[in-house]
């Protein structure tokens, strides 16, 4: 579905932030990306979705391919038509707008039948959203806000859903929930890229996984058998996040 091969990436001129990636999310599947701060996860997010342009970065060579379409120096637009949509870290709901209106911001390249099944379909997954459908969405909470962030993704019928750490700053029952809805929306046929530093909760959840150290793949492979892996056991799954909680989920 998504085929990344020997991607670099740079910032300015000459910073590296991305050397000879190699990476796949599979149709039907959920893929995470793990890696520490600074390993290079958010510059792979943008540059699937073609903003990297806007942080001072750039594709030096390699190539991103979506469902057959070379979408390695497409527009955000583009990109988005195609069918790869973001939830961002940090959420980025629009504070002022109602959770209505964010919906609608989602959903404003679908049809109009579309549009409705998709906000049938959000509200659905995310019953709270329909009951505070008229606030702002300055007033949800860390947790719903991100349950917005993940709607208002899913307006534009995306075949693969990023999701860029949906479980930071959240408390663990929040994580535990969120973690239950990405297994859902994956079950519901929509494929997910997982970005997280909840090493933990992403393995749980997904079906592959990526490990990135400093711009490079350190390795890949199916989330059980990294899990069970040694080095991943005491890099990502260490006794800190054991002592936390189930989901470690103290790592904001
Ligand atoms: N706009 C930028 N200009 C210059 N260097 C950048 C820029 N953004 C990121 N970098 C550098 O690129 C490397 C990868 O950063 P990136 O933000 O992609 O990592 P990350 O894994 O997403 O970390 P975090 O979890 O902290 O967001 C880092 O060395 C970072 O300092």
């Amino acid at each position: 579905m998504l085929t990344i091969r020997s991607l670099d990436v740079i910032y300015g001129r000459s910073i590296s932030a991305l050397e000879g990636v190699d990476l796949e999310a599979r149709s039907g599947r959920v893929t995470a990306i793990l890696g520490t701060n600074g390993a290079g996860k958010s510059t792979l997010m943008r540059a699937v979705t073609g903003v990297l342009g806007a942080s001072g970065g750039s594709v030096t060579s390699g190539s991103i391919v979506f469902e057959g379409q070379d979408i390695t120096s497409a527009p955000p637009g583009a990109i988005a038509a195609a069918g790869i949509s973001l939830s961002p870290e940090g959420r980025r709901v629009f504070a002022g707008l109602t959770v209505e209106e964010n919906l609608r911001v989602g959903g404003r390249l679908v049809d109009r039948k579309r549009r409705v099944e998709n906000y049938e379909r959000v509200v659905d997954l995310f019953p709270v959203l329909e009951e505070r459908r008229r606030q702002p969405a300055v007033l949800l909470s860390g947790g719903e806000q991100q349950m917005l962030a993940i709607g208002r993704a899913l307006m534009s019928s995306p075949q693969l859903l990023l999701l860029d750490e949906p479980s930071l700053g959240l408390a663990p029952v929040v994580v535990q929930r969120i973690a239950n809805l990405i297994v859902e929306i994956n079950r519901q046929g929509t494929a997910v890229l997982l970005v997280e530093q909840n090493s933990r909760m992403a393995l749980a959840v997904s079906d592959d996984a990526v490990v990135l150290e400093t711009g490079k793949v350190q390795m890949s492979g199916s989330a059980a058998d990294l899990a069970s892996d040694p080095a991943i056991q005491s890099l990502y799954l260490g006794d800190a996040a054991a002592d936390s909680d189930a989901w470690g989920a103290t790592h904001a």
